[in-house]
């Protein structure tokens, strides 16, 4: 089955990023940079956006990547933790670790679009 199938399609993937966010607000070591964020829009259009990466049908027609990240300088450890709050949301949901793995490998080539700037 896809990648997409796996992580239970788009509602299981509106339910992985929710526990995303709850991860993000209670991580000191970022929650800054979600000060003036709006929340709403942020767990809608990263749920739209994994979901067409995975292989979905949805079409993300959210901000840019780079231009959304320009200014909020930040920092590889600021990333990998990101990547932390999403391995936590995927064992809350108990996303298969093969699916896991795919997920975290396409995420990470957002890496240069996204630190330092
Ligand atoms: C693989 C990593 C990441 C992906 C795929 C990603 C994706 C996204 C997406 C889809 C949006 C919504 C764009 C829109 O509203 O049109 C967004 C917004 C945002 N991202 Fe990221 N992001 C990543 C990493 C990070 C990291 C590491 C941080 C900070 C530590 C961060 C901070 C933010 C903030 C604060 C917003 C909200 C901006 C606003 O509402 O004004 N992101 N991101």
């Amino acid at each position: 089955s896809s990648l997409y199938q796996e992580l239970g399609e788009k509602e299981g993937i509106d339910d992985l990023m929710a526990a995303f966010v709850l991860e993000i607000a209670k991580d000191e070591r970022v929650i800054e940079h979600f000060e003036n964020a709006d929340i709403d829009r942020f767990h809608r259009m990263i749920s739209l956006h994994v979901c067409e990466l995975v292989g979905g049908p949805c079409t993300y027609d959210g901000a840019n990547m780079i231009e959304v990240h320009t200014g909020m300088g930040i920092t590889r450890t600021e990333f990998n933790a990101i990547v932390e709050n999403l391995i936590s949301a995927m064992e809350q949901q108990e996303v298969p670790v093969s699916a896991q793995n795919q997920l975290l490998d396409i995420l990470a080539d957002f890496h240069g679009e996204i630190v330092g700037r």
